[in-house]
């Protein structure tokens, strides 16, 4: 394995029910070592089935998975050293002792025979996870963010190599949200954890992750940096998992002035720009969304989303012209 690489799958499948239907299919996919990998695809697409195999709770039917030089056996077999090093974190992890404190669950995760630095480290992380005032209370008692939090934690007091996150935010209450995955990606950098992370949030996604890989029915359809997939997706089920966008048929596209011989096109809300030229459109709905509204037009049966920064400026029941700067245009096999 290469040096800049920490885990591998090759042609790895695990299905449930003896057919391609169900788990992953021939998966191949290089980690690489102190970056945070995203897994993305719609639901039932397999994320939580990879990381299970890579972290040894599964055994694949067929192909391998490498951390660094050794294969990872599924952990029903035996502890490994890649087992020790690796932490996963889920979105309902049950098993920590509710009556425990805070403070003591998070020491739980400390390294055997590294205590000289324990007071000031878990003093840290709590801090940083914003948990220090909660450090005398029983984890059985605390909110449910609030235990994702001791949770991480948790698993981060230990220095894992690699840490495995499985819509670890999702408890999480919103204004803490952001804040909290700008510090989860702080820590981990400087520590140089490898990270892979699986959500359904874009906007997590897109702000944490250096890397995407999408999977679609079990198979990789595609991956890349954020900013890639982002901006060129190669499909059309891409862009509506990373994006706030409205999927048109070449008949609907004409009628956003936009003549597309392709069959599919994607057009995202911030591509659409309100104008004094064009048909007019009429105003739906205005979603008040702090510095900015989100104006959801309609014309002919199309409905499409605006980010207007004008506020105030086109109630419901006014019409707008629009022009659109940018479009993404799909065939028939790249849905
Ligand atoms: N233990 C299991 N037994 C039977 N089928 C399973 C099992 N685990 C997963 N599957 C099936 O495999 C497929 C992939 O499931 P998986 O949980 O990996 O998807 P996912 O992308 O993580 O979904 P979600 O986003 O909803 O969590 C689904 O069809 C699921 O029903």
């Amino acid at each position: 394995m290469q040096d800049d690489l920490i885990l591998e799958t090759i042609s790895v499948t695990k299905n449930f029910f003896g057919d391609k239907s169900s788990g992953v299919n021939n998966i191949t996919i290089f980690i690489p070592k102190g970056k945070i990998t995203a897994i993305v695809g719609e639901s039932g697409s397999g994320k939580t089935t990879l990381l299970n195999l890579l972290y040894g709770t599964l055994e694949p039917d067929h192909g391998e998975v490498f951390f660094k030089e050794e294969q990872v056996l599924s952990r029903a077999k035996g502890l490994q050293h890649a087992h020790e090093v690796m932490r996963m974190v889920t979105q309902n992890d049950t098993d920590l002792d509710p009556r425990i404190s805070v403070w003591d669950t998070v020491c739980e995760g400390l390294p055997d025979g590294d205590q000289s630095q324990a007071i000031h480290l878990v003093t840290d992380v709590l801090n940083l996870l914003n948990i220090y005032p909660i450090r005398e209370m029983a984890f059985g008692k605390l909110s449910g963010g609030e235990k994702q939090r001791v949770t991480i934690a948790k698993a981060l007091i230990s220095r894992p190599e690699v840490l495995l996150l499985d819509e670890p935010f999702n408890q999480v209450d919103a204004t803490y949200r952001e804040a909290l995955q700008h510090d989860i990606r702080y820590i981990v950098k400087d520590w140089g954890v490898t990270v892979i992370l699986v959500s359904h949030d874009p906007a997590e996604i897109l702000s944490m992750a250096d890397e995407l890989i999408v999977l679609k029915e079990g198979e990789i359809v595609e991956n890349g940096t954020p900013e890639q997939l982002y901006h060129s997706p190669k499909l059309l089920y891409t862009a509506q998992i990373l994006a706030s966008c409205t999927h048109l048929t070449s008949t609907q596209a004409k009628v956003c002035g936009i003549k597309s011989k392709r069959g599919a096109v994607v057009v995202y809300a911030e591509h659409v720009k309100i104008s004094s030229l064009g048909s007019k459109w009429l105003v739906k709905m205005v979603l008040f969304k702090g510095f900015f509204e989100e104006l959801v037009i309609e014309k002919e049966g199309i409905t499409l989303r605006v980010l207007n920064y004008d506020r105030r400026k086109y109630p419901v029941g006014s019409k707008v012209g629009i022009s659109i700067s940018k479009y993404f245009e799909f065939g028939k096999w790249e849905s």
